[in-house]
């Protein structure tokens, strides 16, 4: 169980998230849905303890009962909670294989890498490619989304998991959210698209900072349909009742 609690930033005098308070249980696929600039990554960016963010943003993050709000990133990678990025890293020089298996620290045999390429959509070849510029935009996402599976994550965060994919590849990335949920790790995935955050369990609507709307995805996404779209009020705070916040 990961608990956001009363989160809130700020830069200079711009509030970038204000109050929020988020309980993820363990097993569940998690989205969240905004446009863009409301604080979707900020929120992410935080949760992960990027440099920057860690003692610069109010609130908690409590992990499996611990307080876990002033650890830094490589220590919350130690409890496995980790994220793919929206624009995945290249490495030159690095190859898949080292990359998947972090440097031959994860054991793990061709058969089993070929069979986790295969869940991402690549074929075998990939094995004997290198991270790097020679590879396209949504072949790296997918060497990206096959080192998170292998990473075992207690949470994980995907964010925009389908950005350079293309449209028929959300079933894999259903099929990846649920191999991570299926041995008790929880997905928080942060999407501009209603079939991706369909796939969750439950939603957050995020609006200038603010949770705006929770619960059933689908209401969630309708609420995001109808009052998104033509935003009035981007970035920029606003309050809202009760009753528009629990779907
Ligand atoms: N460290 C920072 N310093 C200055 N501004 C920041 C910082 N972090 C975030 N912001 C600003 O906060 C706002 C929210 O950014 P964020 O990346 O969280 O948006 P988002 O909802 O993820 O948007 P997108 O859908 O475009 O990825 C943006 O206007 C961004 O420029």
């Amino acid at each position: 169980m990961l608990e956001l609690k009363n989160i809130s930033f700020k830069t200079g005098t711009r509030k970038i998230l204000e109050d929020i308070s988020y309980k993820f249980e363990d097993g569940k696929i998690y989205a969240v849905l905004g446009n863009n600039g409301v604080g979707k990554s900020t929120l992410a960016r935080i949760i992960m303890g990027l440099n920057g963010y860690i003692g610069k943003h109010g609130g908690q993050i409590i992990f499996n009962g611990k307080d876990i709000t002033n650890l830094n990133i490589t220590e919350r990678a130690k409890l496995r909670i980790t994220m793919a990025w929206q624009e995945p890293v290249r490495y030159e020089g690095l190859g898949v294989r080292e990359y998947l298996t972090l440097g031959k620290r994860i054991n793990l045999s061709d058969s089993e890498l070929i069979e986790i390429l295969n869940l991402v959509g690549l074929n075998p070849f990939y094995l004997h490619r290198k991270v790097d510029k020679t590879l396209s935009g949504g072949e790296r996402k997918r060497i990206e989304l096959a080192s998170l599976i292998i990473l075992k994550p207690r949470f994980a965060i995907f964010d925009e998991p389908d950005s350079g994919i293309d449209m028929m590849s959300n079933i894999m990335i259903e099929r990846i959210f649920k191999i991570i949920t299926s041995t008790g790790g929880t997905v928080l995935s942060i999407t501009h698209r209603e079939e991706i955050a369909e796939i969750a369990d439950e939603a957050f609507l995020i609006c200038s900072g603010k949770i705006k709307a929770e619960g059933d995805p689908k209401k969630v996404s309708e609420v995001y349909k109808s009052t998104c779209d033509n935003c009035a009020h981007i970035n920029v705070p606003v309050e809202f009742t009760e009753d528009e916040v629990k779907l």
